[in-house]
């Protein structure tokens, strides 16, 4: 019986073929081809500058892309309309600490989109907003101002914005810059949980090379220019074999 191999058994999330980017005359990103499949965890790392959030703007819809494609679960860009299906944490320093909204209002901003954005919260959608503050273990701070909060507490609030959705794919721009080494590592132990016991994607910028190597392993799978994919499975996809077996006897 033909049993596919972990990478066959998975479809692609994010197909980025031959692309490139600029910025007016300087080339950022120049030919490049990477698959994220189904529940991979893909790390990012590269120099400053070297085109790692370009790249994540780029896939999450923020800049045109110049040349090549990109298809996210199968669809080209310019069509997917789905984009509940992902989750965006973008870099610290885009977030104003001035800006005067509570943990829940931001939590729950991540439900707007252009269509619904003055439609009244409902009791479906206040429930979202606290399970998904509730993952994050941050309820008791809800109320409270998000400028007002720690560094680490912020990112617990972002990651629930991005997660109340329910996203298959959660993109991560260098999501523990500026918070301490105790809360960077209670945060990849959400984040790996969440891979492991959550069924997501991940694709995540960071320049923690401790962390990537821990759970990513010490050899990247692809390098484009300076910027290099790690990528390590979760545990249904070494098992999936298994999981097809189960299934064509079922
Ligand atoms: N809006 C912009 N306009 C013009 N140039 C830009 C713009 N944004 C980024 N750049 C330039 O493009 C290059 C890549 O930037 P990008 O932020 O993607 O790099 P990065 O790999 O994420 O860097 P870092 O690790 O420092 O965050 C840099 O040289 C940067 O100065």
């Amino acid at each position: 019986m033909f049993t596919p191999s972990s990478d066959e058994c998975h479809q692609p999330v994010v197909e980025l073929e031959h692309i490139s980017f600029s910025y007016r005359d300087q080339q950022v990103i120049s030919d490049l081809s990477f698959a994220v499949k189904e529940r991979d965890f893909v790390g990012i790392i590269g120099s400053n500058g070297a085109g790692k959030s370009t790249l994540l703007r780029m896939i999450v819809g923020l800049l045109p892309m110049a040349q090549g494609e990109i298809k996210l679960f199968g669809e080209p860009i310019r069509k997917f309309k789905d984009w509940e299906r992902i989750g965006y944490v973008p870099q610290k320093k885009a977030f104003n600490p001035l800006f005067p909204a509570t943990v829940r209002e931001v939590v729950l901003s991540g439900l707007y989109n252009k269509k619904n954005l003055f439609r009244r919260v409902s009791k479906s959608q206040q429930q979202q907003c606290d399970d998904a503050l509730e993952v994050m273990g941050i309820q008791s701070i809800a109320g409270k101002r998000i400028g007002e909060l720690s560094g680490g507490q912020q990112q617990r609030a972002f990651l629930a914005r991005a997660m109340i959705n329910h996203p298959d794919l959660l993109i991560l721009d260098e999501p523990t810059v500026g918070i301490d080494a105790k809360t960077q590592a209670d945060f990849f132990e959400l984040i790996t949980h969440m891979h492991q016991h959550h069924h997501m994607t991940f694709l995540m910028v960071s320049h923690d090379m401790y962390m990537m190597e821990n759970y990513l392993g010490k050899e990247p799978k692809q390098s484009s220019g300076s910027i290099q994919f790690y990528v390590r499975h979760s545990h249904e996809i070494q098992n999936c074999e298994v999981r097809d077996l189960q299934h064509s006897l079922s």
